[in-house]
């Protein structure tokens, strides 16, 4: 039976309005972000698998991964991260490297994904209906992302087409995914009314987002947003933006208020680990906030009351403060390595 896929926490997210991070990995193999995966998961929600480019040896354009290597991708990935998997077979078609005509492939890896408990499963509306039937059939606790894709250029937000593709998707997922090529940045503006007129109608998630530079802006306000990370080997698709680079442009377009913070106490040197800690937290995730020390009481203070002599003391004080203020967890690995060379 299932591992269980945990709590929905992409449909939570959208139910309270918090921006949700999908960080697609496109390592070939997991194993080889084993020391880096901490730091590439830090703010984000999810992360996404992308089963068409996983693979022991050289990579070709058609891809099919052996089961038994995705069975322990998935499970490695599992054991080193609690967050929940989308598990995606990409066709290349849809931009992938899976081949459009491995159906029966393509399901046994899906269902092989809902086993092993997978929070979300990717599903594409181009799948033969016997497809879609058995996985909706057998997904368990997983939620399906059923998903449309096109990378021609030619389909607009407001058209016929779009609205026939959501309507399929619509039909069986719990999630929906449009990602569409923009070719203007006006894409984005009418992107932007269609998630607001889907969501006076609709309940479910819907991730909306523009792909290539045109569809960038879209990427930093659509509610579910697919994010990449520099120690990633590359975007899963161009013009992807970090978690910092969204962060940043959320500040600079007012949807991120900056948080200026007087950090004061009485013991001088614990006083400045903490600013210098939390500076360097806020720092790595694109945060504007700005930690002062020269004891001004214009900003928010916060007080240092215990003299934190230990790198562990000021971890904890750092992590707690900057997951109060940001509603996020803490880069802890980032907080203790500032902590051990501040003196
Ligand atoms: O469906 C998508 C969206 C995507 O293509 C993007 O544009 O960010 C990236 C893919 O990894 C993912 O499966």
């Amino acid at each position: 039976m299932a591992a269980s896929s945990g709590s929905d926490i992409l449909s939570a997210n959208y139910q309270n309005g918090k921006q949700t991070f999908i960080i697609p990995l496109t390592f070939q193999d997991v194993n080889d972000a084993k020391h880096v995966l901490t730091r590439i998961g830090y703010s984000g929600d999810i992360w996404e698998l992308r089963v068409d480019l996983l693979g022991s040896g050289v990579i070709e354009e058609e891809n099919i991964p052996d089961p038994q290597y995705v069975k322990k991708q998935l499970e490695t990935l599992q054991s080193l991260s609690p967050l929940p998997i989308l598990f995606t077979i990409r066709t290349r078609s849809q931009g992938g490297k899976f081949p459009d005509t491995a159906v029966q492939e393509a399901l046994d890896l899906m269902i092989l994904a809902v086993d092993a408990g997978v929070g979300y499963i990717d599903v594409e509306i181009e799948w033969p209906d016997y497809l879609i039937q058995e996985i909706t059939k057998r997904k368990s606790e997983s939620k399906v992302v059923a998903s449309y894709h096109s990378w021609t250029g030619d389909v607009r937000w407001t058209g016929e087409v779009l609205r026939e593709k959501f309507v399929a998707a619509n039909s069986f997922g719990d999630i929906i995914k449009l990602s569409i090529l923009s070719t203007v940045i006006e894409d984005c503006f009418d992107l932007g009314l269609f998630v607001r007129d889907y969501k006076a109608q609709h309940e479910k998630p819907l991730l909306a987002v523009g792909m290539g530079l045109n569809g960038q802006l879209s990427r930093i306000t659509s509610p579910i947003s697919l994010v990449t990370h520099p120690l990633i080997p590359f975007p899963s698709a161009p013009s992807q933006l970090s978690l910092a680079e969204v962060h940043k442009a959320r500040y600079l377009i007012g949807q991120l208020e900056k948080r200026d913070l007087s950090i004061r106490g009485t013991d001088e040197r614990s006083v400045r680990r903490v600013a210098q800690c939390l500076q360097a937290a806020f720092d790595e995730l694109g945060y504007p906030h700005f930690c002062h020390v020269d004891g001004s009481d214009r900003y928010k203070t916060i007080t240092v009351t215990e003299t934190l002599e230990s790198a562990d003391s000021v971890l904890e004080f750092v992590g707690k403060l900057f997951t109060s203020i940001t509603e996020r967890p803490a880069p802890l690995s980032v907080i203790e390595q500032v902590a051990s060379t501040v003196n």
